[in-house]
């Protein structure tokens, strides 16, 4: 009898072994600084993070911990100093702007303080983010932006001025305005802050809501206790450096 270990039989195996599908989010060895010279100061510290397809990831911290610095990296608001930073396959480290602005372009962004234009109304505020994309330049506009206004609560608001809505009124606009042109990612800086309990749980169950349906990738920093549990995962930030959760 042959010894077990003594396999002669043919057993083809696939050629290639099954792969993860590639991260949407891939960062290795990350770091960054700030100022130059004698002030120059390193913010964040080898930085590994890789954030899936359909994945909504926290990111919490304290203060100063590098949170957003490490979002606008990744949101390509910012140039990439050291390591590998893989957006949607684009290498960001060393882009051109134009490859920049490609990625930019499909990422949708949140943050605390909206930036809503005030003397524009909640359609026009939504409509503006989907000028700037080429595949909207043949569709009704302001069919697609009342669309997602009613889908996050505002139908009776389209056509009322930013400034006249309330925080959370508005913070839900710029959800509206983030998620009109479905990107891939959805970047949130503190997309809770300044809300009431009530409103803020609002707010990231239209996030989530959307998100699943959408199937977009979305990465939020918040320090705010009451919404971890809309996410998949939890990493945590400390003086630059991450820890999973
Ligand atoms: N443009 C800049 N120039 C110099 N230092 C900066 C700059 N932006 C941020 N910093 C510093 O980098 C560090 C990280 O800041 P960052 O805003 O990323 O932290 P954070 O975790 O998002 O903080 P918070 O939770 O308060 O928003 C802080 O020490 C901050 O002072």
């Amino acid at each position: 009898m042959l010894p077990d270990t003594l396999n002669l039989t043919h057993n083809p195996k696939p050629e290639t072994p099954l792969s993860k599908p590639a991260p949407a989010i891939a960062a290795t060895q990350l770091d960054h600084y700030f100022g130059k010279n004698e002030l120059r100061k390193q913010i964040l510290f080898d930085i590994n993070l890789e954030i899936y397809t359909g994945e909504i990831v926290i990111m919490t911290g304290p203060s100063g911990s590098g949170k957003t610095t490490l979002l606008t990296l990744i949101g390509g608001l910012r140039s990439m100093q050291a390591g590998s930073l893989k957006i949607l396959g684009q290498e960001m480290h060393k882009a051109s702007k134009r490859q920049m602005m490609q990625v930019r372009q499909q990422i949708g962004y949140i943050f605390q303080s909206h930036n809503l234009l005030s003397f524009l109304t909640a359609k026009q505020n939504v409509r503006m983010s989907l000028e700037l994309h080429p595949q909207f330049f043949n569709q009704d506009i302001n069919q697609i932006a009342s669309d997602i206004l009613a889908t996050v609560g505002l139908g009776d608001r389209v056509d009322y001025y930013a400034d006249s809505l309330s925080g959370g009124q508005k913070q839900r606009v710029a959800i509206a305005r983030a998620l009109a042109s479905r990107p891939k990612i959805v970047l949130a800086d503190e997309p809770t802050a300044s809300l009431d309990k009530k409103t803020g749980r609002d707010i990231v169950d239209i996030l989530q809501r959307l998100a699943k349906e959408q199937g977009c990738t979305i990465l939020l920093v918040t320090h705010d206790n009451r919404i971890l549990d809309i996410a998949d995962r939890i990493v945590q930030m400390e003086d630059g450096r991450l820890i999973q959760a």
